[in-house]
């Protein structure tokens, strides 16, 4: 077996904060890992703890506990770092430099000499669609063209190892796209991506695994079809009946009632429910069309790990 590429184990950071010293515990022991070849989502709502946790494996914040290990080697180890590429959530950028210029000097922290780095910097451009702002200064970019230089920036030294932090961030959904095939293109050159995410949709179409965090505790870590497959536990039933026995089944069974063109819609919770919801229709001289169990979706396992509310989850 080969080893993972990235290996958490117990991590922790605990930050303290003013006079009177106040605690937050914003990665609360957490521990996965990442294989070669993968890419991994990092899935949590705001302030769940996924940048503190990428801060912490790129070095730039230590932990109160636990530790990382990145291809192989301690966090910090230089040589590891040559192979890794690394878009931060807030990337500061130059005002006065051009986005080639500004490439030229990450391809340089790199070790890339002059025409690796002409060759890269030119291709990465294109990839991302800067093309035509390359020699412009980064003053003048929008925020998605700066997203697009940060994740050129990450891809400069050619990383076996891509650390994301939000990269759809900023980007309208054409750029969310083209950053979405830039991740796939990565897989399928072998990279291993780690990137976070609060967009459920993105996690759904790019992701082998992912880690599931909220308010610093992991919650589930796995491939999004294990996670979803055995928690079927809604079934809809598409039904008609005349109004009278609509407004009995609406009082009878609160909630999860809708019409659609090819009739009314019923969303059961459980077994029991829809057998005592399918046995009023038929008492009641309605007829059913359709028992769909539905598989839960992604939204559905990130509000229930979430562990939000009804209300909450309606808000
Ligand atoms: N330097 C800091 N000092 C004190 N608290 C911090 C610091 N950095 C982060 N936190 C707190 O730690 C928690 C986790 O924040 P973090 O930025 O890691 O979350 P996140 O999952 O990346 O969220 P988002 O998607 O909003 O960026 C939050 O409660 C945040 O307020």
């Amino acid at each position: 077996m080969t080893a993972p590429v990235l290996e958490v184990e117990g991590l922790r950071k605990e930050f303290v904060r003013g006079f009177l010293r106040k605690r937050t515990v914003a990665v609360d022991g957490i521990s996965f890992a990442v294989e070669p070849g993968e890419v991994f989502g990092f899935l949590g709502p705001n302030g769940a703890g996924k940048t503190t946790t990428m801060k912490m494996l790129m070095g730039l914040i230590h932990p109160s506990a636990g530790k990382a290990t990145i291809l192989g080697a301690e966090v910090g180890d230089l040589d590891a770092k040559r192979r890794i590429g690394y878009l931060p959530e807030n990337p500061y950028f130059y005002d006065y430099l051009s986005a080639t210029e500004y490439l030229h000097m990450v391809g340089r922290i790199y070790g890339l000499d002059r025409a690796t780095r002409d060759k890269r910097a030119a291709e990465l451009l294109g990839r991302v669609g800067l093309a035509m702002a390359q020699g412009r200064a980064m003053r003048s970019y929008s925020k998605g063209m700066l997203q697009r230089v940060g994740l050129a920036q990450a891809l400069i030294g050619d990383p076996e190892l891509v650390v994301l932090d939000e990269p759809m961030s900023g980007l309208d959904p054409i750029g969310r796209r083209e950053v979405r095939e830039l991740i796939l293109d990565l897989r399928a050159q072998g990279k291993t991506v780690f990137f976070s995410t609060h967009i459920l949709a993105d996690a759904n179409l790019l992701c082998d695994r992912v880690a599931i965090i909220v308010k610093g505790k992991l919650r589930d870590v796995g491939p999004l079809g294990e996670l979803l497959s055995p928690k079927v536990h809604r079934i809809e039933v598409l039904w008609q009946g005349d109004e009278a026995l609509q407004a009995q089944l609406r009082e009878q069974f609160p909630a999860s009632h809708s019409s659609s063109s090819e009739g009314q819609v019923f969303v059961a919770e459980a077994q029991e429910q829809l057998d005592r919801f399918l046995a009023a229709i038929l008492a009641g001289g309605g007829e059913v069309s359709s028992v769909t169990p539905q598989r839960e979706t992604l939204e559905q396992l990130f509000v229930r790990d979430a562990g939000l509310s009804p209300e909450e989850q309606r808000s």
